[in-house]
């Protein structure tokens, strides 16, 4: 039986929108399916690959287009990429559709579209209450751009269905997609 080709789903959102519970939640069902997968943590890229970079839009940039060359490198080689980092600046998501497009490796854009609000109630590291206290600037969402994805793949309201049930659209999407 022929292999199905690997692909790179990348979850962008807010702080705290539930990127990596989703991701962690798909990484199951694929790895359930026999599928091989990889998730690109970006609070460990930031220790490793990308160590040394902050939060401004140029090392915002250069974090995502790292990103984007692992992963279309471990997509082109029939994995799954997934990918639950920020990526606030829309040039920059489009530049990594791009070098998959170029290279002929699926790519899936998909919008975790948790409201800011609900983000910051759930508040996961802490960066909400810091920033409204004055002790950090420059979050996104708050006082740092997020320019939403206007065509993403998917749209996901997270906020308003269960993990399982997030998982499951991404699962058929990739499904219907040939990409599993
Ligand atoms: N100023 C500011 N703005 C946004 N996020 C911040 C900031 N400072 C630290 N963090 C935390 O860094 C985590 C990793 O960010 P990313 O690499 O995904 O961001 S980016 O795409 O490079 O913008 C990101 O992880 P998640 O909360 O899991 O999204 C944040 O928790
Ligand atoms: N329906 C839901 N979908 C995703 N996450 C949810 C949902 N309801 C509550 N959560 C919680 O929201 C938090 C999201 O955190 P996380 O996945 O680390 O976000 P991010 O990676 O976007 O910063 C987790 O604690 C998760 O359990």
């Amino acid at each position: 039986m022929p292999r199905a080709p690997g692909a790179t789903v990348w979850l962008t959102g807010l702080p705290s929108a539930g990127k990596m519970t989703l991701a962690r939640a798909l990484a199951e069902r694929l790895q359930g399916a026999g599928r091989p997968v990889e998730i690109l943590d970006g609070d460990e890229i930031r220790r490793f690959l990308s160590a040394g970079l902050g939060f401004t839009r140029a090392d915002r940039d250069t974090n995502v287009q790292r990103i984007g060359f692992v992963a279309e490198k471990l997509a082109s080689h029939g994995v799954t990429a997934l990918v639950p980092v920020i990526a606030p600046y829309a040039d920059s998501r489009e530049a990594v559709r791009d070098r998959h497009r170029a290279t002929g490796t699926g790519y899936l854009e998909i919008h975790v579209a948790t409201p800011v609000q609900v983000c910051a109630r759930r508040d996961v590291k802490g960066l909400y209450a810091k920033q409204a206290a004055g002790e950090l600037t420059g979050l996104t969402g708050v006082d740092d751009p997020y320019e939403p994805p206007t065509d993403p793949d998917l749209r996901i309201a997270a906020h308003e269905q269960s993990v399982d049930e997030s998982a499951a659209a991404l699962q058929a999407l990739l499904s219907e997609k040939g990409y599993l």
